[in-house]
């Protein structure tokens, strides 16, 4: 065989190939994508010069992986559009060379933390291959075919090949600890992963792996809801039906397509996991890019395929790129566009969904300036309204800024809020009596995001339904001085007496409504608030603060009777009464510890059997 040319790969710095095999030891699979994706640009670029008249044209384009289990080869297949001998020299031996080794200083320091080893190209066959040959022919017209051929050592040599119609094989002598990709099932998947989206077929023996349609590329006028839908169901099965998605396209000032899913987030949903996948070129990259969205977005799931995201940088490099930066800016100004989309198109599907959007679109508000001017008014509250003329109890959901115009023009800006409707029921009952309406915060994240809403707003007071009874909720007439004051000072004295706590405030007054009940434990709101911080800081949930208020209702049936018991003979009596009136405050608002829990019943018991006694 005439032999072309022999000569080594200029070394700049010391031989790579031993780096490639060793340092790049995790990850190898990734060969097969730089291999497929480099066929896919000749193809691509053989259609291009076929245009301009100097090259063939090609069929339709086409890679093929053939495995041959007694040489233990890979060879990967295009008909794209080849390679001179010069070609081979200069961008094999040149370009290919530069770039893996740039590549691999990059890697030395940066070891894993390169997004998919994407930019090592050509010369990642190394990674499993103790031999490589190229067969090229380029679809030049006249020209003739090359093979290049070179051991893992620095050498190579160009000879003339053997190809008879236009394009290129890599065929990869496999080392013997790389054999496992000589397994057609391990190539299929791997195929499956990277290739799947591909823009031309890519088959195993020559029968067609890739299939799937790359939804994202397709024009979103064309598509309908269904498609989405079983789109987002083959990328990720069986988890739900996505709550809604955005579909991307924009050519500047980056290039980026694709759609992001908001999932149905459940329970177990991990926040921090990050899956939206990354596509360059429709070729996978990665499914665990977190670095591109910020981080209340990770819970998107979804597709997103740019050419502009630098992919052989550190994470950290990523993280702080300017444009990253920009591509995730757009991506939440997206994201928000589509629920404001949403929320005015299809209010009662926004509200359905709204529970689970709102951690989020809290969270998001919270961290990011920009995406809580865009959605502030699209939070949602549940409201608890008054009670309607037939008696029922209505609950709809209203935007803050909604519920500040139907509050009275006179009236303090007061925002009433309940996060408890069981511990809190007692106090709710005598607000909703009054025809107030009271906006449920009742998620977790509400305990930081209304104080958040009352930084922005500080024309807003926010007060929890349990914080203070105001004059609008008490009986004038009933809590005049001059009238009742004796009677509120016996009542006060007795369960001072009975209680005996400093640190629990007794008030009494006249509750408006008939069925208010007979004692409220009253949490003021800037106390309870530190004492809910310090519950946050140290992980537990908050409990009853030793400091509340007991307000006692002398209009209530019990207190009544109780002001007009004979205390000189019945003190025990009254004690017991006094005490048992608060136990039943304190067990209301869940803030009966297990001790005393056990002292409520035995205490419950004693006062029943005491007063049966008198009856027999
Ligand atoms: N199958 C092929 N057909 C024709 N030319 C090829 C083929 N594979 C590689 N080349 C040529 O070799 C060059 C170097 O390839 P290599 O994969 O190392 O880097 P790249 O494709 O330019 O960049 P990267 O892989 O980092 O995206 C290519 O730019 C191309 O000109």
């Amino acid at each position: 065989m005439m032999v072309l040319e022999q000569g080594q790969i200029q070394i700049h710095t010391e031989n790579i190939f031993p780096i490639i095999k060793k340092a790049v030891y995790s990850g190898h699979e990734v060969f097969l994508r730089e291999l497929v994706s480099n066929g896919v640009d000749a193809i691509n670029k053989r259609r291009m010069a076929a245009m301009s008249g100097d090259y063939q044209e090609g069929d339709q384009g086409k890679i093929n992986i053939s495995i041959n289990r007694d040489r233990q080869t890979i060879t990967i297949s295009d008909n794209g559009i080849g390679m001179t001998a010069d070609e081979v020299k200069k961008y094999i031996n040149q370009v290919a060379f530069s770039s893996a080794e740039e590549f691999l200083a990059k890697y030395k320091t940066e070891k894993n933390a390169i997004i998919g080893h994407f930019g090592l190209g050509f010369y990642s066959s190394f990674m499993i291959a103790k031999r490589v040959e190229i067969q090229t022919l380029s679809a030049k017209e006249g020209s003739e075919p090359v093979l290049w051929q070179c051991d893992g050592s620095p050498n190579f040599s160009l000879n003339a090949g053997s190809r008879t119609e236009a394009g290129t094989d890599i065929i990869l002598y496999l080392m013997e600890e790389e054999l496992e990709y000589i397994e057609p099932a391990r190539i299929r998947s791997l195929i499956s992963t990277y290739c799947d989206f591909m823009p031309v077929a890519v088959c195993l023996d020559h029968e067609i792996i890739n299939k799937r349609e790359p939804l994202w590329r397709k024009n979103p006028r064309d598509l309908t809801d269904h498609e989405y839908v079983e789109f987002y169901r083959t990328l990720y099965p069986f988890q739900g039906d996505p709550l809604f998605w955005v579909h991307l396209n924009t050519d500047y000032p980056y290039n980026l397509q694709g759609i992001l899913y908001f999932p149905r987030i459940s329970g177990r949903t991990d926040w921090d996991s990050g899956e939206i996948r990354l596509y360059c070129n429709q070729v996978f990259v990665s499914d665990s890019i977190k670095e591109i969205v910020p981080r209340y977005l990770l819970p998107l799931k979804g597709v997103i395929d740019s050419t502009d995201i630098p992919l052989n940088v550190s994470r950290s490099a990523l993280q702080t790129d300017r444009r990253v930066r920009s591509i995730s800016g757009f991506l939440v100004k997206k994201i928000g566009d589509q629920l404001k989309n949403l929320h005015h198109t299809q209010p009662d599907r926004y509200a359905e969904i709204w529970s689970a959007l709102a951690p989020f679109v809290k969270i998001g508000a919270m961290e990011d300036d920009k995406f809580a001017a865009q959605v502030i008014d699209l939070v949602l509250f549940p409201t608890i309204s008054s009670i309607n003329n037939d008696s029922k109890e209505t609950k709809n959901f209203t935007t803050l800024s909604n519920y500040c115009t139907r509050l009275e023009s006179t009236e303090e800006k007061k925002i009433l809020y309940c996060t408890d409707e069981i511990a809190q029921a007692g106090a709710l009952s005598i607000w909703k009596i009054q025809g107030k309406e009271i906006l449920l915060a009742d998620m977790l994240i509400d305990a930081q995001f209304i104080p958040w809403l009352e930084y922005r707003h500080t024309d807003l007071k926010f007060q929890r339904v349990d914080a203070e009874i105001d004059e609008s909720l008490q009986d004038d007439e009933e809590n005049d001085d001059s009238k009742v004051g004796a009677e509120k000072d016996h009542l006060l004295k007795l369960f001072k007496v009975a209680i005996n706590d400093d640190k629990v405030t007794i008030q009494v007054q006249a509750l408006k409504g008939i069925a208010t009940p007979a004692a409220l434990i009253l949490l003021p709101e800037q106390m309870r608030r530190i004492s809910d911080m310090g519950a946050l800081m140290e992980q537990r949930l908050p409990n009853l603060p030793d400091y509340h208020i007991l307000m006692i209702n002398r209009k209530h049936p019990l207190i009544k009777t109780l002001a007009k018991l004979d205390t000189e003979v019945y003190q025990e009596l009254a004690n017991n009464i006094c005490r048992h009136v608060y136990e039943i405050a304190r067990l209301a608002v869940g803030g009966l510890e297990s001790n005393q829990m056990v002292d409520f019943q035995k205490h419950s018991c004693d006062l029943i059997g005491s007063l049966m006694e008198r009856l027999s």
